[in-house]
């Protein structure tokens, strides 16, 4: 059976000739003759073929894509895109098109095979370290101010209208972004934004679709274990902004990363500094002029000051400076697609939560404190949350937190000197250990709260994150707050290879129930 993400294609794709596709990409040909032979989807995984198929078999990381060819015959693939190496894994009988990087052809031969339904809708992708999901959910609410029905693809979900089913990663396989192009067009969706991830930079996701616009948040330390340095990690993003891939961007530029991206994109690109009274203001296109973070926790108030010269009330309807950054950035990226400018500001300050983005799970009062789920999953994303979280919280900050396994090893102490500088309780747990031993992760974070803290006064440990939870509830008073950071939406926690059901805001409710039916 197809997988559900092999399910998420249009009804009525057109069949296209294998030997249009040939003469289209010009590649070169080997086994039977194809001539004749039609195709009507494109997948890169064999779980996801469905009867009709051209498989693409990319040489992975792990594994070579053509070891899987037989599968994907067995599932209906007519023919299989690869490369002289995967060829000779082709069982006989099917037709085989090769190419020298068949990873970088499967974008445009999807986008191609289904006529490039990126065209026949609005386009925005988002890119950065941090701040995609919620700005790219901005730019959504943006966009139904005009569209009646859009679509939002993400690390959250993959939505289209009101249907939305659970998200692999935050950028989907090519081919799959193709099928969800059309899809959505298909369904009378008429705009679509999507997170791109470096990875998906990296691995060719995105390639096939020319965006009308695509963002830059910022670039903060994160999956150097994958691009070697920063250097690599920026040229990642910075492919985003090339002519192939969008006809303009917006940048935000307090960082030195976003001045770098913006001084060197080959588009054209309009510039936000949001800190106010950063030197960088100066020069920018558009400037949040000034911020006053409401202290109800509810949001912030800013005022946006326009390329001429005119200056509009805008309103973050998320705590903290970052998401008045994230805000800005998204009423730039919804005008330039298109979003009349009032509507757009108007738009982003009714947005609604996003499921674990700074999302309020328990509020204040009746005896409980503030109880709180948030992604931040870097050191300088778990400080600006700290920050954001510190002046809505009269009492003590309590922080419930790890850090992930098989990932980038260099950050643990640092998030463990950041927790204990910035929250006044710490509960040390576990993220996703993966294939890690779980107590190594939490040691390296306790090794740098004994830098800041050397005799750990108020540090707890959880060998469990929902025990985590429910001893910070335990510790936590009413005028406290709690925030657990680190997994944000995600349904699953990954230990050893498995992946159990698992949910931060979940757990949060059943220890509030549970200490309820205790006290009562
Ligand atoms: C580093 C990375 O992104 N790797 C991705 C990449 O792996 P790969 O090319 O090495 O694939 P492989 O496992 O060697 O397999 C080779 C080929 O065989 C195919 N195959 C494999 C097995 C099978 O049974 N049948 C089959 O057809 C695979 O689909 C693939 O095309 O292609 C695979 C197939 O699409 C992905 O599953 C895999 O993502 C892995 C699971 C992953 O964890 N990716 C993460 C790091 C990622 O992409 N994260 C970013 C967000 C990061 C962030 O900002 O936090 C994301 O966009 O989600
Ligand atoms: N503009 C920003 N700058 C820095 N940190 C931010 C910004 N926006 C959000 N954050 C922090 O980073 C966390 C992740 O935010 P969000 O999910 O929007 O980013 P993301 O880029 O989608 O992350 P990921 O790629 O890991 O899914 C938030 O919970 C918040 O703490």
């Amino acid at each position: 059976m197809t997988s559900p993400l092999g399910r998420l294609r249009p009804e009525h794709p057109p069949a296209r000739r294998v030997d249009d596709l040939v003469a289209a990409f010009a590649l070169r040909t080997t086994g039977p003759d194809a001539a004749g032979t039609t195709f009507t989807g494109v997948s890169m995984a064999s779980g996801d073929v469905a009867p009709g198929d051209l498989f693409v078999a990319v040489p992975g990381l792990k594994v070579h894509g053509a070891r899987f060819a037989a599968d994907a015959v067995a599932r209906g693939a007519v023919a299989v895109l690869t490369d002289d190496e995967g060829a000779a894994l082709v069982p006989a009988g099917t037709p085989v098109l090769l190419a020298d990087d068949p990873r970088l052809l499967a974008g445009p031969v999807a986008a191609w095979a289904l006529g490039d339904p990126g065209e026949r809708l609005v386009t925005v992708g988002v890119t950065g370290t941090n701040g995609k999901t919620t700005t790219t959910y901005f730019v959504d609410a943006a966009l139904r101010a005009v569209h009646e029905r859009t679509a939002v693809l993400g690390t959250v979900e993959l939505r289209i209208g009101d249907d939305a089913v659970e998200s692999p990663r935050t950028t989907v396989e090519a081919p799959v972004l193709q099928s969800l192009l059309a899809l959505a067009r298909e369904r009378g969706a008429t705009a679509l934004t999507t997170e791109v991830s470096s990875h998906a930079l990296a691995l060719g996701r995105v390639l096939g679709t020319r965006f009308d616009v695509v963002g830059f948040t910022n670039l903060q330390r994160d999956h150097l274990d994958f691009h070697g340095d920063m250097e690599g990690y920026f040229r990642a993003k910075s492919r985003l902004f090339s002519p192939e891939q969008a006809r303009r961007g917006v940048v935000v530029v307090d960082d030195v990363w976003g001045q770098r991206l913006a001084e060197e994109a080959p588009i054209p690109v309009e510039s936000v500094a949001t800190r106010a009274g950063s030197p960088v203001c100066a020069g920018a296109d558009w400037v949040v002029v000034d911020a006053d973070v409401g202290l109800d926790g509810v949001g912030s108030r800013f005022s946006l000051r326009g390329p001429d010269g005119r200056v509009h009330e805008a309103h973050s309807p998320l705590p903290g400076l970052v998401n008045v950054s994230n805000a800005a950035l998204a009423v730039v990226l919804a005008h330039a697609a298109g979003v009349p400018l009032g509507a757009a500001i108007d738009a982003v300050g009714r947005a609604h939560a996003i499921p674990g983005r700074m999302e309020r799970v328990v509020e204040r009062g009746d005896g409980w404190p503030l109880c709180l789920v948030d992604y931040a999953h870097t050191p300088d994303a778990l400080t600006l949350a700290l920050e954001a979280v510190r002046p809505i919280t009269p009492g003590r900050l309590v922080l419930v937190y790890g850090s992930d396994g098989d990932r980038d090893r260099g950050k643990r102490p640092i998030m463990g000197q950041v927790g204990a500088r910035l929250a006044d309780v710490l509960v040390v747990t576990d993220e996703n250990p993966r294939s890690e031993d779980p107590a190594s992760i939490r040691a390296a974070i306790l090794e740098g709260v004994r830098d800041v803290r050397p005799d750990l006064a108020d540090v707890h440990e959880a060998t469990s994150r929902a025990q985590a939870i429910r001893d910070a509830l335990r510790l936590a008073g009413p005028d406290d707050t709690v925030i657990v950071t680190g997994k944000g939406h995600e349904p699953t926690q990954e230990i050893a290879g498995v992946f159990h059901r698992y949910n931060d805001r979940d757990v949060f409710l059943a220890a509030r129930a549970e200490r309820r039916e205790q006290h009562a």
